[in-house]
């Protein structure tokens, strides 16, 4: 089989249970939804091939259990991350006052070796509910955080419709790239995953 020089990017994506954390990596890579919820145990990862500047990229994003009694397991795969995703459900206000210990926590566990500029990106998961009349985290709350944190970029996304999906994930490559050193990795050759065309709209990110 023929290879390619691609370079890995390693994501992993943080949050409280149930926030969307699986749906959204689901319809990133698979351009599918399922309403059914399935708790997430301990870690997994899905890939997808992008390209940048005529340069092609594997992106591994990990998904992470939620639930507290599966989240040790997923500890030891936080070393050695690019970028990390802390996702909200704009509905849950609690899901919102956790991101800052799912920060912490990161930071502890992954000992990046600079975690002041550490890159992470925030998204406000499930806009779509009841039309967004269910929402109790505005975006300028949640914006407002973000700023606090050093700027990271914040996308509101719906994984049911698909909404910002896209763009989150390209700003959370974009800054995975950032944190890079120039070392490249042989991967085996794989299929690119062909986008959806989902629409996109970008809250903050200065990618
Ligand atoms: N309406 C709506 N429902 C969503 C959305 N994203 C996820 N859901 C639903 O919310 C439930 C939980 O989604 P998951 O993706 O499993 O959540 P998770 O964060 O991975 O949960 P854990 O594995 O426990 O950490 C499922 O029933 C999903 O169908 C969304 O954007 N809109």
């Amino acid at each position: 089989m023929a290879s390619r020089r691609r370079m890995l990017l390693k994501v992993i994506i943080l949050g409280d249970s149930g926030v969307g954390k699986t749906s959204l990596l689901n319809q990133y890579v698979n351009r599918k939804f399922n309403n059914q919820y399935k708790a997430t145990i301990g870690a997994d990862f899905l890939t997808k091939e992008i390209q940048f500047e005529d340069r092609l990229f594997t992106l591994q994003i990990w998904d992470t259990a939620g639930l507290e009694r599966f989240q040790s397991l997923g500890v030891a795969f936080y070393r050695g991350a690019d970028c990390c995703v802390l996702v909200y459900d704009v509905n849950v206000a609690k899901s919102f006052d956790d991101l800052n210990n799912w920060r912490e926590e990161f930071l502890i566990q992954a000992t990046p070796s600079d975690p002041e500029n550490f890159p992470f990106v925030v998204l406000g998961n499930k806009v779509d509910l009841d039309g967004g009349n269910s929402r109790v985290i505005s975006e300028k709350t949640a914006m407002a955080w973000c700023v606090s944190k050093g700027n990271i970029p914040h996308f509101e996304t719906s994984a049911k419709e698909g909404f910002n999906v896209d763009a989150a994930f390209e700003c959370i490559a974009k800054n995975a790239l950032k944190n890079e050193p120039e070392e490249e990795i042989y991967l085996p050759e794989t299929i690119d995953v062909v986008d959806g065309g989902w629409p996109q709209k970008s809250t903050s990110c200065e990618c």
